[in-house]
């Protein structure tokens, strides 16, 4: 298999054709996916974060081998000459207004603010960062997706969208963030059981038997979250992608209500999220996977643009909302291994 894998790798990276590799939460091993642009049972999608941008590949000769063995991946990537990092001055504004949002007498209750962080590093080793991601992050989605049009996006999600095998369907509910050594308090149980309780009833329109087991507070390398595993049978199998678009933005990256929440992002945050908070996975035959797009990052020749994010309430501190974005840029900014 490391042959053809290899054989793979090189002839799209020559052809400069798309393609993605992935590492599933748990797994040892990476997939390779190219569009062979043919109707096919397996279908990677990549969706924007507003829905304006779909990108699907159809292949059923994917090839995976041990992340250990993954080959060199030499590309030549953009040069970006945009900055379009926000100062710090200019993000507490933001998230000023999206409090006097939360307060006022509109319905929104939550609302994500993100920010891209700009890193001044040349000459990324992708194959060794893909590596270092993998084994930072056991229980996270790994991708690296590269397109000679956008170039190169690398990430570790820790949320699961939609996981849907035999009807029945997965997916997660996570809010709150905090430093290892800091306790959880009860405003972040609270945040938690309404995000929780508001996908229970987005669920609810599509399936029976709705289960939540949790909250958990969970590991995410330099912090931790607390997510709940909520699973449901699906009635109709041909609903699930009415599921997806249900659910996405979900609360952790839109807000809540998330239209009104959507709108207020696309209209107050000041540069476009394309593929960041969007989602992705794949679809076989017997099942389908897809993580919501976080802890990720644009990888260009002479830089690197970290894309984060975080939940503002009617309470948050917004000094506090810029050191959480902070925290969470080094989920991949710490992680990124330069050409030797
Ligand atoms: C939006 C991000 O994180 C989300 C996921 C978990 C916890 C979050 C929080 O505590 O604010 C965010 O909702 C991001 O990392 O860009």
């Amino acid at each position: 298999m490391f042959r053809q894998f290899q054989d793979k790798l090189e002839r799209l990276i020559q052809q400069k054709k798309p393609f993605v590799l992935f590492r599933k939460p748990n797994e040892t091993k990476v997939e390779l996916w190219e569009n062979q642009e043919k109707k096919t049972a397996r279908k990677f999608s990549c969706n924007s974060f507003d829905n304006s941008t779909l990108i699907e590949f159809n292949d059923d000769e994917v090839v995976e081998i041990l992340i250990d063995d993954l080959p060199k991946i030499e590309l030549l990537l953009p040069i970006s000459t945009q900055n379009e990092a926000i100062s710090y001055n200019d993000y507490i504004n933001l998230i000023e207004k999206t409090v006097e949002e939360l307060k006022s007498d509109s319905d929104t209750q939550k609302i994500v603010i993100s920010r891209i962080k700009e890193l001044d590093k040349h000459d990324i080793d992708l194959s060794e960062t893909f590596k270092n991601l993998h084994q930072h992050y056991p229980n996270a989605y790994v991708y690296l997706r590269y397109d000679v049009e956008e170039g190169c996006w690398i990430g570790a999600s820790p949320e699961l969208l939609l996981k849907e095998e035999n009807q029945l369907i997965q997916t997660v509910s996570l809010a709150g963030t905090k430093a290892k050594e800091d306790d959880w308090t009860d405003k972040e149980y609270h945040e938690q059981q309404v995000v929780t309780d508001y996908i229970t009833a987005t669920l609810s329109g599509f399936t029976n038997y709705i289960d939540v087991d949790g909250p958990f507070s969970v590991n995410a390398g330099f912090f931790e979250h607390l997510k709940s595993f909520i699973s449901a049978q699906l009635i109709d199998k041909d609903k699930l992608y009415d599921v997806l678009k249900a659910l996405h933005p979900t609360p952790a990256v839109g807000g809540m209500p998330k239209d009104l929440a959507k709108d207020f992002i696309i209209k107050n945050e000041g540069y476009n999220r394309t593929f960041y908070a969007g989602f992705m996975g794949y679809e076989t035959e017997t099942e389908a996977e897809f993580f919501v797009n976080l802890r990720c990052a644009k990888i260009y020749q002479n830089k690197v643009k970290l894309y984060v994010g975080g939940g503002i309430m009617p309470d948050s501190i917004p000094e506090n909302e810029w050191n959480e974005t902070e925290l969470k840029s080094k989920t991949i900014g710490e992680l990124l291994i330069e050409l030797k």
